[in-house]
């Protein structure tokens, strides 16, 4: 859904893959993808958290779920739970593969490896100088990075469900 992607990017992107999609590099390209864990922290009120990427990486600013890189013998719940550590300070309970995504940027052909994670100890710190936001729909920041678009559709499209669920309850 539009509403959730607030302003366009202002740097070159590709179009964003749903899961389980073909990679978009032309054949023969020696192009590899790079593997990202990302967690979707979810509050017990809905609510989603979002933080800005720090200074010095590509896009720079913009909004993004927490997460990172995926080292060499990683699973990706072990990636994320040492990237949340790294970045917020806080320590993840259990986290699976929700969705995967595809985003071809300028910088990197990304493979995005999408959790929910629903618990977690420990007290928020942006390790990295970022500024976190707890999110519901519609969002109140932007930008958000392009690669997110595809599971921002997903969650509010979740989110607009659960909703109409709950006012036909009795
Ligand atoms: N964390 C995160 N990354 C995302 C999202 N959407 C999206 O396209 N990406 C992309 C941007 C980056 O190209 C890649 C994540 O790489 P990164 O550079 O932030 O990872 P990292 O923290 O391991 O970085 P570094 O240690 O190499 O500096 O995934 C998102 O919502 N969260």
């Amino acid at each position: 859904m539009v509403s959730a992607h607030p302003e366009p990017p202002s740097q070159p992107q590709a179009e964003a893959t749903g899961a389980g999609a073909a990679p978009s590099q032309p054949q023969g390209s020696q192009r590899t993808h790079t593997e990202v864990a990302v967690g979707i922290l979810l509050r017990g009120d809905g609510a989603l958290l979002l933080a800005t990427r720090p200074p010095g990486k590509p896009y720079a600013g913009y909004w993004e779920f927490p997460g990172g890189k995926i080292e060499a013998g990683e699973t990706v719940e072990q990636a994320l739970r040492r990237e949340l550590h790294e970045e917020l300070g806080i320590t993840i309970g259990p986290a699976s593969v929700w969705r995967v995504t595809e985003h071809d940027y300028p910088h990197a052909l990304v493979r995005l490896h999408w959790c929910k994670v629903r618990s977690w100890s420990g007290d928020f710190d942006m390790r990295e100088g970022q500024t976190m936001a707890w999110q519901h729909f519609p969002l109140q920041v932007s930008p958000v990075l392009p690669g997110a678009y595809p599971v921002l559709d997903w969650l509010e499209q979740e989110w607009r469900q659960g909703r109409a669920q709950s006012s036909q309850k009795p």
